[in-house]
């Protein structure tokens, strides 16, 4: 885990500790494949905007596997990270961020981050939840070394989401016995903050399932709704990254408080970390992603494949409901107009 790594400040520094090891202001949460390389490469250009940790992001408060939560790690070495990266540039005047994008579906997450900084801005990037799993299935499957590829190697699409939809039904069904401790308040709970033992265990049906149970949004972001104000969560979507990128990106500056800086319009065309390159900093044309999805027999629209993404569809459709609801209150900002037919 590279938070864990021992380093020390390089340098005698002047800056004046307390501020040199304040929290993060900000973090990047997530989710998984939604195109949070994308946001990183752009928004970084911007020199107020910084971040923890050697590379894109930190894992430190939970890694993408099961049974990796670390919502207790140790503090000090992780503000030694921020630290580190606020010396590297000899101001303490920057916004410093945890670009991690495992936290989101962490359930001792929000309660961590809210406790290490309570004015921290939380940012989110959804992509239709589909899409989303799909984009991971294919990432573990197509990587011999990447952690999840055992669990995918001898599935297709199909055979996976089968799989899993039907285990995450019968543990939800499980937790359902729990439900007369289910509250039925209107305000969001979190875990540590109003979640019963009910929600706790049915959470753990989708957070323990990084491929296709991270997909259900609603779960997550309730309980970061219910640790941060809505002023402090600012969420954000795939396709408008995909469709105008720069304000999306202006939106995300904004949010952070950060000045508007002039970014490079040749870099804000590129998508990264697609499935045509993985690597946090692989930058490729939309085109070119393209290219390689119409030679992947995955992705070829064959009956089980069709019938996989009408059964996620429909088992999605409640849960992208609720968000819909959050966004109609002002909670959380308006979804893509697709996705409230698709999900209607
Ligand atoms: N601008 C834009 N438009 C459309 N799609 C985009 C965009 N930016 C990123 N993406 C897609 O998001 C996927 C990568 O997401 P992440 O960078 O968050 O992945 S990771 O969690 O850091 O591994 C990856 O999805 P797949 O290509 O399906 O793997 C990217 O193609």
């Amino acid at each position: 885990i590279l938070g864990l790594k021992e380093e020390r400040l390089k340098t005698n520094t002047t800056l004046p500790m307390e501020e040199l090891y304040s929290p993060p202001h900000y973090s990047v949460i997530g989710q998984q494949k939604c195109g949070t390389s994308t946001l990183w490469n752009q928004l970084i250009q911007n020199p107020v905007i910084r971040w923890a940790g050697p590379s894109k992001e930190l894992f430190f408060w939970n890694v993408d596997l099961p049974k990796t939560t670390l919502c207790d790690n140790h503090i000090e070495s992780y503000l030694l990270q921020v630290a580190i990266q606020r010396e590297k540039f000899n101001r303490t005047d920057v916004l410093m961020g945890d670009w991690s994008t495992t936290y989101f579906s962490c359930l001792c997450c929000p309660l961590t981050l809210k406790m290490l900084n309570p004015k921290m801005k939380i940012i989110v990037v959804l992509r239709d939840p589909v899409q989303r799993a799909l984009s991971r299935f294919l990432e573990q499957k197509r990587n011999e070394r990447f952690p999840l590829h055992k669990e995918v190697k001898n599935h297709t699409f199909a055979t996976f989401v089968d799989q899993e939809v039907d285990e995450m039904d019968a543990c939800v069904e499980r937790a359902s016995a729990f439900k007369n401790q289910l509250s039925n308040s209107a305000v969001p709970v979190g875990w540590g903050g109003g979640m019963s033992l009910g929600q706790w265990m049915e959470a753990q049906c989708f957070a323990r399932r990084n491929i296709i149970g991270w997909s259900a949004y609603d779960v997550f972001l309730e309980n970061y709704l219910a640790h941060f104000p809505p002023g402090q969560v600012l969420v954000l979507y795939t396709n408008e990254l995909a469709e105008n990128p720069l304000s999306a990106i202006r939106k995300t500056e904004s949010f952070l408080g950060a000045p508007e800086f002039n970014y490079d319009p040749n870099r804000l065309s590129m998508v990264f970390n697609s499935r045509a390159c993985y690597h946090w900093k692989c930058a490729k044309k939309a085109n070119e992603i393209k290219a390689v999805d119409d030679s992947e027999p995955v992705t070829n629209r064959t009956a089980p494949f069709l019938q996989a993404v009408s059964r996620l569809t429909t088992f999605f459709k409640p849960r992208m409901q609720r968000m819909f609801k959050w966004a109609d209150e002002g909670r959380i900002a308006d979804v893509p107009p697709a996705w409230r037919s698709t999900y209607a």
